[in-house]
């Protein structure tokens, strides 16, 4: 049967992270991608310019849907946008008997808040503690834990930090450092450094959703956590290369790169 996957994030207007991002990542990975929306934006390549979330109701609702009758090889979570929604997704991931991949997303590229600041210690006593893998950014590492990476030798205390918070692996994304895209993977006992040229290509617009997307798929194939992330580093990083000046901004990843080579 096909490995089924799903997104619990919100929907980007512009397709290039979010909802739509994780879909068309799963789509290109072959796997079933399915979709919990926590929260609407109205958003393209110059920024977010709204967000509405939904009541914890309707995430719940949507979750026990997929959950109760389709069935899940791997979840992902992505904006959660407030405190309440991310306790309740952390308890809905906790009862799942299937891995999770969490982005604790906070900002966007563009610097526009997708998760609000009084939901930061959710993030860190609720859900990174359900977390099978956390995908942080150097920006969610900074606000999570307070450690500022400048370089790559950083990276280790960064990913200790955040283990502390109980997620059985994190990988730090070093994508916003200078020189090559460097990501360190680890879960307290292996280490892994995953290293990849950096595409001199300004529309990265949903690397971090991609990313994540991608491991879970891996995950749901089967895959153990050091080859979700090898596998998904490469799709990413391919999106990446053919990511599309779209709009008048930072335009998207390209999901379907496979499609075309
Ligand atoms: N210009 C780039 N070239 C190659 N890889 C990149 C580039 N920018 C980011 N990456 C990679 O994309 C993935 C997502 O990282 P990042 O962009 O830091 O996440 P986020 O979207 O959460 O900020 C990581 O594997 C990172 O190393
Ligand atoms: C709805 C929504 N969710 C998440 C993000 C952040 O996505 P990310 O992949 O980190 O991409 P950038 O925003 O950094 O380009 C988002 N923008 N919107």
């Amino acid at each position: 049967m096909i490995p089924r996957v799903l997104t619990v994030a919100g929907s980007d207007s512009g397709g290039g992270a979010g909802i739509q991002a994780d879909l068309k990542t799963m789509l290109a990975l072959g796997v079933h991608g399915m979709s919990v929306i926590t929260a609407v934006t109205a958003q393209n390549s110059l920024g977010v310019q709204g967000a509405w979330e939904l009541p914890v109701r309707a995430v719940r609702a949507q979750y026990r849907s997929v959950v109760d009758d389709i069935g899940v090889q791997a979840v992902k979570t992505g904006m959660l946008a407030s405190a309440e929604l991310v306790e309740a997704v952390a308890e809905l991931i906790s009862g799942t008997d299937a891995p999770a991949v969490v982005d604790p997303v906070g900002v966007s590229k563009h610097g526009d808040p997708l998760l609000a600041a009084s939901a930061l210690d959710s993030v860190r006593t609720k859900l990174l503690p359900a977390a099978t893998v956390a995908t942080p950014n150097l920006d969610e590492v900074a606000q999570l834990t307070g450690v500022r990476v400048e370089s790559e030798d950083d990276l280790r205390r960064a990913a200790g930090a955040v283990l502390e918070f109980g997620p059985r692996w994190v990988l730090i994304k070093g994508g916003h450092l200078a020189g090559d895209a460097v990501d360190l993977l680890t879960d307290g006992a292996a280490e892994y450094r995953l290293r990849a040229p950096r595409h001199d290509n300004r529309h990265t617009h949903g690397t971090g959703c991609t990313l994540a997307s991608a491991i879970a798929s891996g995950l749901a194939k089967g895959l153990s956590v050091p080859e979700a992330v090898t596998e998904a580093k490469e799709y990413v990083t391919g999106a990446i290369a053919g990511g599309f000046a779209l709009g008048a901004g930072i335009g998207p990843v390209d999901h379907g790169w496979r499609f075309r080579s």
